[in-house]
């Protein structure tokens, strides 16, 4: 028999890596010793505590996938936060970081469970998402997906090389970019906010039995899962990950 930690037990470990993803984003590579696997999909707890015990804690999504040998998390610094300022501005290579999970059986897929997927997310609501796509890339998957993104300005997209890269290698994987405040001259791309005609037109038609997976701001997921229910889809075939209370 194997002896198994339980789950939800917090476990000390080490940040290794910070990569800058965007002026208010980076990513934290951290490594888990023993990790017992994820899904991509799943999230974590985060927790810190100030020298007087005062303790807060925080979700974040696992972006890495379950193939790679590190955990990483993708964390958007909101300017107003209490955690988020500090995982993003105040963390070093080493330091340690408390953490449990991982966490969430329903926002998950495997490439087993096939297709064709649409993914959509708002800002910081990608990390779930690229967790599938890396996923799905290390499988080399040939299940169809179509990624609808909004950003505020082409700057603002995370990991905007590596899905380049990822969909320019793959006839299979279309990356659909909307951005809602600025946009680069020449931008021939959607420029506002979903919205019903923009789901009609990317998405794949409810007669192909899509799995949909919706993350981001809790208005950005609330609207897009509601116009995905309306246009034919399958209430059941929609699963949706609210990051936060605002749109931000
Ligand atoms: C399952 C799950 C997965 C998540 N994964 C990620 C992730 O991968 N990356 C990531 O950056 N965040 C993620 N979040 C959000 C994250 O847990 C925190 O809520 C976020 O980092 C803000 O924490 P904070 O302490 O900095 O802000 P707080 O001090 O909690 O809030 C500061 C202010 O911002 C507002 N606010 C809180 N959260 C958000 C938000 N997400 N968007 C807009 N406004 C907000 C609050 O109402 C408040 O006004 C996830 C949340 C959940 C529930």
């Amino acid at each position: 028999m194997v002896a198994t930690r339980p789950r939800l037990t917090w476990r000390v470990v080490t940040v290794r890596e910070i990569v800058p993803e965007t002026a208010r984003v980076v990513s934290l590579v951290l490594d888990v010793p023993d990790w017992e696997g994820h899904c991509a999909g799943q999230h974590i707890d985060v927790r810190l505590t100030a020298e007087d015990g005062y303790q807060a804690q925080r979700s974040y999504s696992i972006a890495s996938a379950p193939e790679e040998p590190w955990i990483t998390i993708t964390v958007e610094r909101l300017e107003d936060g209490e955690v988020s300022p500090y995982l993003a501005d105040e963390l070093r290579p080493g330091d340690l970081l408390e953490l449990r999970g991982p966490i969430g059986g329903w926002f998950t897929w495997h490439t087993r469970e096939g297709g064709p997927l649409l993914l959509v997310a708002g800002g910081s609501g990608i990390a779930p998402l690229m967790a599938m796509l890396r996923h799905r890339a290390a499988h080399r998957s040939p299940v169809p997906v179509r990624l609808l993104y909004s950003s505020r300005s082409a700057d603002d997209i995370i990991y905007r090389d590596e899905l380049e890269r990822l969909a320019a290698d793959d006839p299979d994987l279309a990356v659909i970019h909307t951005l809602t405040r600025a946009q680069p001259k020449g931008w021939t791309g959607y420029r506002r906010r979903i919205d019903r005609e923009m789901l009609n037109e990317v998405a794949w038609a409810p007669e192909e039995r899509p799995r949909a997976f919706v993350c981001g701001p809790t208005p950005l997921v609330e609207a897009v899962a509601t116009l995905l229910v309306d246009l034919g889809y399958d209430p059941a075939s929609v699963k949706t990950e609210r990051f936060g209370p605002t749109g931000g």
